[in-house]
């Protein structure tokens, strides 16, 4: 199984790598796992609706020509279904049993994700209505992909 994340930006604090590479390795007896970084756009303060709209259509872009039609796309977004653990762990599962073996997070720059790449993802997935910055939020999302595999296990990982 292929899990990607395609993301917005660079991963630039050293504590946010250590954790994401500890998760990292920990799933590798799972699933193929690959972060795919997309530049992002320079998103001053001061900018017009418009002049945002045109931000997040660039970064969208990016987005989508790192994903393939056969992928599963799941949009992260503060707006969309919120899950518990156990009904992702179960999801990921019933997606692999129904043979889609690659499987995709999208996670979006400072202002979050185009309307493009939300109509493009099969599905979109909240954790919660507080808003995380990108980079915890790959963090966040890859300690819950590998607890989802440790329900699927069933192992004590998972309390
Ligand atoms: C700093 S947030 C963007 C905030 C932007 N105002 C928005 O509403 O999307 C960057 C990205 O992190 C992800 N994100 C942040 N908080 C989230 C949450 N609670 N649930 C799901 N995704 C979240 C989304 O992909 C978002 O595009």
């Amino acid at each position: 199984m292929n899990i990607k994340l395609v993301v917005v930006g660079k991963l630039k604090e050293k504590y946010f790598k250590q954790g994401i590479a500890e998760y990292a390795k920990r799933l590798s007896r799972f699933c193929k796992f690959e972060i795919v970084e997309v530049p992002d756009e320079k998103a001053p303060e001061s900018l017009s609706d418009a002049q945002m709209a045109q931000v997040m259509a660039k970064e969208g872009e990016r987005i989508l020509s790192k994903i393939k039609d056969r992928e599963y796309v799941y949009a992260l977004a503060i707006l969309g279904k919120e899950r518990t653990s156990e009904a992702f762990a179960a999801e990921i599962k019933q997606l692999t049993t129904y043979g889609h073996s690659d499987i995709t997070f999208v996670i979006g720059g400072s202002l979050g994700l185009d309307s493009a790449v939300l109509k493009r993802a099969d599905t979109q997935i909240s954790f919660g209505k507080f808003t995380l910055p990108h980079q915890l939020m790959r963090l966040v999302l890859t300690e819950q992909i590998y607890r989802a595999f440790m329900i699927n296990e069933g192992s004590p990982y998972h309390k």
